[in-house]
């Protein structure tokens, strides 16, 4: 259990007196310990060991190629730096779509292995047999609706979804689905900022927007594309807080100088 008296750590619950007190859900990535070090220390609620890994970790085009022993090893780390936020973990592409009892056996090996405290998965109505199966475990679960990166090669882009009233009402009844089910809160990715506040005010669970609009419980982004890591990554739902992108670049040609103008090491820095 928590030995640590002074830090007091954020669970699913924290997140539904949030939503009840109307205080907003701060949520970052997170792939690594030095990383996920400073977003915690920093007071970021929930710490997203996303999928979103495949492209900022490993150079993907997209979600689909990750494992879900490369989600383990990100979440592991990210979990013995995070002493306040609550830990969730992206089911990977395949460990859960073939059949309820695969989604089971991915969410206990996650929560074994990594120490994670829940998981999150992308779909509505498709995978509420899942859903179930993983909450009636005990495992903490967050689901994930609009841009559902997972199906990319589905929908062929990444442009905003439910924009037309068919797939809006599929969002709204997936959301309420999720809710039923036992979800302590969703993800909704992508679609237009009235949908977003109806969802969001139509449930009792938090939502976490990214692309969403301002009416959700939360918001949730990418950390290297808000510290401006991922150069040349701009959708319009981004707001870029640093650009890391150029201040590593320069630390990096400082050094790169200093070394092959004999600089460093100079004669403190040497035994
Ligand atoms: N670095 C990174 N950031 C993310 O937010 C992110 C990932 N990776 N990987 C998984 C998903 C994919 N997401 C994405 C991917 C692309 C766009 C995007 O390019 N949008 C463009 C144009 C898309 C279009 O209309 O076709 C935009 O301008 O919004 C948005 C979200 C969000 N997630
Ligand atoms: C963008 C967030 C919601 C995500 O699923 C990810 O980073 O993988
Ligand atoms: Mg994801």
């Amino acid at each position: 259990m928590s030995v640590n008296k002074e830090i007091k750590r954020v669970t699913t619950n924290t997140l539904q007196e949030m939503k009840n007190k109307g205080e907003k859900i701060a949520m970052l990535t997170a792939y690594d310990y030095s990383m996920a070090t400073i977003i915690d220390d920093a007071g970021i609620d929930v710490l997203l060991v996303g999928d979103s890994a495949s492209n900022v970790m490993a150079g993907h085009e997209t979600t689909l190629p990750i494992t879900l022993d490369q989600m383990i090893y990100h979440a592991s780390s990210v979990v013995r730096a995070a002493k306040r936020a609550l830990v969730i973990v992206d089911l990977p592409f395949g460990s859960y779509q073939g059949n309820s009892k695969e989604a089971l056996n991915s969410s206990i090996r996650i929560m074994k292995e990594s120490g994670a405290h829940g998981i999150k998965l992308e779909g509505g109505l498709e995978i509420a047999e899942s859903v179930s199966r993983i909450l009636a475990a005990g495992i903490p679960v967050m689901g994930h609706l609009g841009l559902t990166p997972q199906s990319i090669y589905k929908f062929g882009t990444y442009s905003v979804r439910a924009k037309e009233e068919a797939e809006a009402q599929k969002l709204r009844d997936d959301a309420l689905k999720l809710q039923e089910l036992g979800c302590f809160g969703v993800v909704l990715e992508k679609i237009p900022a009235m949908l977003a506040k109806e969802v969001s005010d139509s449930l009792y669970i938090p939502t976490i927007g990214i692309g969403a609009g301002p009416h959700c419980g939360g918001q949730v982004l990418v950390v290297h594309d808000m510290l401006g890591i991922n150069k040349g990554f701009t959708p319009r739902f981004l707001r870029q807080y640093a650009n890391l992108y150029e201040i590593m670049g320069n630390a990096v040609k400082g050094y790169v100088s200093d070394v092959k103008s004999h600089d460093f090491p100079n004669h403190k820095e040497q035994y």
